[in-house]
Parts: structure tokens; C-alpha cells; sequence
């Protein structure tokens, strides 16, 4: 299924305590953020990627992108103050034709295509697909630091990204959200206050976001061990 990609890139990486954008930390003799697009310019669905960027951080993109040869990328949308504007700039900047839509952070540069595609056809077929892992760990919820309650793990999901969506669904979603002022952590939580229904697609546990520091360890960990079973 042809589809196009909306990347967030505009982020300060704070967590990350880099002191600047952390898509541009080098793993492994690439900026993080040419590890993200190097797997949409190679997969042939993939028909155009748009990148949300901050407007100081334009050109250190471009540059990139011309050295590494991206050249999938559709448009530079401005990036906004909080990840879902810069989102919805890039949902903006998207032919006008576009049917199926990805979002996927610059920051989860280990996405394979077999998900991708098990997404993009999700959407296809549903409308609203997104990637997620089931919850490892058991998790409480805590008030003023005392335990209040022991979430039931069987039916919880750590979901990432790529969400995937009929672009019509999330065009529609996220203007709800720009009317009332509502703020979400990712664009299945607009979706899902319009009522439309969303898909689990279950992803890997690879598929990481680079936040704080100790997330390039394992980055560096699954690189290697990828370059092992290539052998
Ligand atoms: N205003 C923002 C905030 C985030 N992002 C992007 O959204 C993705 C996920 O965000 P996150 O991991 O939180 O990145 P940062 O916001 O940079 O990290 P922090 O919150 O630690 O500053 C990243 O690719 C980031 O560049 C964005 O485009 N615009
Ligand atoms: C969209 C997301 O990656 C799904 O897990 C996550 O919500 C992004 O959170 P962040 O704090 O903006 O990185």
C-alpha cells in the first residue's frame, strides 16, 4: 500500500541532555535522524516523506539530506512548539491527493518495512492502524508517591510509532483538536476522541524511541546485533 510519511524532527531532545537536536547524534557513523529516513527512501511504497523542522535547524537538514541522498522528501513543514503542531504542519504540506498517511518520529530510527507495511494495509483497510508492543513490565499508578492502584498488564500496550491513518481521519482529528484546544502525546489519542476506532499493530521491541541517554546503548546494541545477522 503507497503511502506518505510525516516525520517530526523538530524537537530540543531535553531528556536526551545533548544540548542540541538529537537527531543529529551520530549512532554508529550516521545522525540518527538518516538512520529514520534511510528506511522510507529505500522502501519503494513509500511515494514521500515530509520533515517537521525547526526553521534554525533548516539548513543543517538539507545539508544532510544532500549528503546522504535522501530524496524522498516532499517538503520541509515548520516544526511547532509541541510535537503535535509540528505534526499537523507536515499533515499541511502533504499532496492534496495523499490517501494513506504514516507519522513517525525522527527519533525511532530502528522501524522496519515489515511493519510499515503491515500498517499501512491496516489503514487501508481500517482507517486508523498503529505500532505497539505489549507491556514487560507491571505498572501502578501512584499518588504523592504512594501506590494507588495495580493496572491489569493483560490488556495494556506500549504503543509507538508509525501511526498510521486514511488522511482524511487525521486531517479531521487533529483540526477537532487545534478547535478545542486539546494537547495529545501522540495522534491516535485525536483519533480516539473523535470516536473512530483504532488498530494495534503489534511492532517490535526494537523499534525504540531515543530519549535519554541510556537509549544510546541500546541503540548501539541493536545495531550490532542486526550487522551479526547479516553475516
Ligand atoms: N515540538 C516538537 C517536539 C518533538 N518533535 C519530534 O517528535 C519526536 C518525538 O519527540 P521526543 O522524543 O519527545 O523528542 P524531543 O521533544 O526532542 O525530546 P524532549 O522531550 O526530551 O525534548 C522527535 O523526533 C522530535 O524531534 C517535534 O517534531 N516537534
Ligand atoms: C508518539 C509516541 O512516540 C508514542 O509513544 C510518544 O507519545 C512521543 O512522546 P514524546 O514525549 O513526544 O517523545
Amino acid at each position: 500500500m503507497d503511502y506518505f510519511v510525516v516525520i517530526p524532527a523538530a524537537g530540543k531532545g531535553k531528556r536526551m541532555k545533548a544540548g542540541r537536536n538529537k537527531l543529529f547524534l551520530d549512532l554508529e557513523g550516521l545522525p540518527v535522524i538518516i538512520h529514520t529516513l534511510a528506511v522510507f527512501e529505500s522502501d519503494p511504497f513509500c511515494k514521500g516523506i515530509v520533515l517537521s523542522v525547526h526553521s534554525d535547524e533548516q539548513f543543517e537538514f538539507e545539508q544532510l539530506l544532500s549528503t546522504h541522498n535522501i530524496k524522498k522528501v516532499h517538503a520541509l513543514a515548520a516544526g511547532g512548539q509541541e510535537r503535535q503542531y509540528s505534526v499537523y504542519s507536515g499533515l499541511k504540506a502533504l499532496p492534496p491527493e495523499t490517501e494513506i498517511v504514516l507519522v513517525h518520529d525522527g527519533a525511532r530510527p530502528f522501524i522496519t518495512r515489515d511493519t510499515i507495511a503491515l500498517l499501512a494495509e491496516s489503514a487501508r483497510e481500517t482507517g486508523a492502524a498503529i505500532a505497539a508492543v505489549p507491556v514487560k513490565d507491571t505498572i501502578k499508578q501512584a499518588d504523592s508517591g504512594k501506590v494507588s492502584q495495580t493496572v491489569d498488564r493483560a490488556n495494556l500496550w506500549s504503543v509507538q510509532t508509525p501511526q498510521a491513518f486514511r488522511t482524511s481521519v487525521l486531517l479531521a482529528a487533529q483540526q477537532k483538536a487545534e478547535d478545542e484546544q486539546f494537547l495529545g502525546t501522540d495522534e491516535s489519542s485525536l483519533v480516539e476522541r473523535t470516536g473512530y476506532p483504532v488498530q494495534i499493530v503489534e511492532s517490535d521491541y526494537d523499534n525504540i524511541k531515543l530519549t535519554t541517554p541510556e537509549d544510546l546503548y541500546f541503540a548501539r546494541a541493536i545495531i550490532a546485533k542486526r550487522k551479526e545477522s547479516q553475516v
